[in-house]
């Protein structure tokens, strides 16, 4: 995966928060990996938002020192920040925040700065949003709106991903879905991210490294996953259309708030429109629902 010694990040921030017991400094100093997806995590008000503003340059830590990649983002020995529509960096909160006058296309264009169609029409694609590209924000799902949320972010052909808590207020089919879109995007645009969650089980599913947030102060939880793992997470589906060609049978499937189109085998098995199965989602397998 990233390159241990030329990390991309290097993050130094010490500044004095107010925690529920009283005031304390956030003081870290940690490196992430290139292309890595690192889960943070740890309780409440322990400065997991804090310290991913920091990275953005919405909030100024009181001394700090910020290298991504050869660029210094933040030094405050030499009384130098760079302001966050400067810095490569693609943010998704919990609530999508999305423009609700513009239509999905055009919040998506907004975050491109109207510069490459082409990228805004293959965004859409990859989180199957074509079909609602004219839609205002107010007419989607929640997941629907944080796939928006997720590709505009990546419009800004981010070198760094910050994610908080971007799926907490979904149901749990959709955020095993979600996430793995996360993932496939992370890799595909080759980001270095950052993921807030409160649910560690899934953290340790997608992350390639965890720390943990602790009154300020970061642990290094490990590696939970071998590198580039993902566990597969069944999800039941029902066929909507069912394609069969030479080789291979294309399947329409609708899974809870989304549809997914996957290519199987033509041959051994017949797919049945309706049919109740099982998608196990990271690995795009098909298995029948037993009875
Ligand atoms: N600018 C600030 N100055 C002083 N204290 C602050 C500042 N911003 C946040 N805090 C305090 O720092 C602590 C950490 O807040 P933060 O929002 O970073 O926690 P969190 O881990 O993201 O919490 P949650 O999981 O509940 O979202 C809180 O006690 C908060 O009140």
């Amino acid at each position: 995966m990233g390159d241990i010694l030329m990390p991309m990040i290097h993050l130094q921030a010490r500044m004095n928060l107010l925690f529920a017991s009283g005031p304390a400094p956030l003081d870290v100093d940690f490196k992430l990996a290139a292309g890595s997806l690192t889960g943070l995590c740890g309780p409440s008000g322990s400065g997991k938002t804090t310290l991913l503003r920091i990275l953005a340059g919405l909030t100024m830590p009181e001394s700090g020192l910020i290298r991504v990649g050869d660029r210094i983002w933040l030094d405050t020995a030499q009384r130098m920040q760079l302001p966050t529509q400067q810095r490569k960096v693609g943010m998704v909160f919990q609530d999508a925040a999305l423009f609700p006058n513009m239509t999905v296309r055009q919040n998506v264009e907004f975050a491109a700065e109207n510069r490459r169609d082409s990228l805004v029409d293959e965004l859409l694609s990859l989180v199957n949003l074509v079909n609602l590209a004219d839609r205002k924000p107010a007419t989607l799902s929640g997941g629907q709106r944080q796939r928006v949320a997720l590709i505009r972010a990546l419009a800004r052909r981010p070198d760094v991903l910050l994610l908080d808590e971007p799926f907490s207020a979904l149901d749990y089919e959709t955020r095993q879905q979600l996430l793995n879109e996360l993932v496939r995007l992370h890799r595909q645009f080759g980001t270095t991210t950052v993921l807030v969650s409160h649910h560690q089980d899934e953290i340790q599913r997608v992350a390639d490294r965890i720390l943990e947030l602790n009154q300020g102060k970061v642990t290094d939880i490990g590696s939970p996953s071998v590198a580039g793992k993902i566990t597969p997470v069944p999800i039941m589906g029902t066929i909507q259309e069912v394609q069969v060609e030479e080789t291979t049978t294309q399947l329409r499937i609708r899974l809870t708030d989304n549809l997914v189109v996957l290519n199987v085998p033509s041959g051994a098995q017949e797919w049945q429109i309706g049919e109740t199965i099982v998608v196990s989602l990271g690995t795009e397998t098909l298995t029948r629902k037993a009875n």
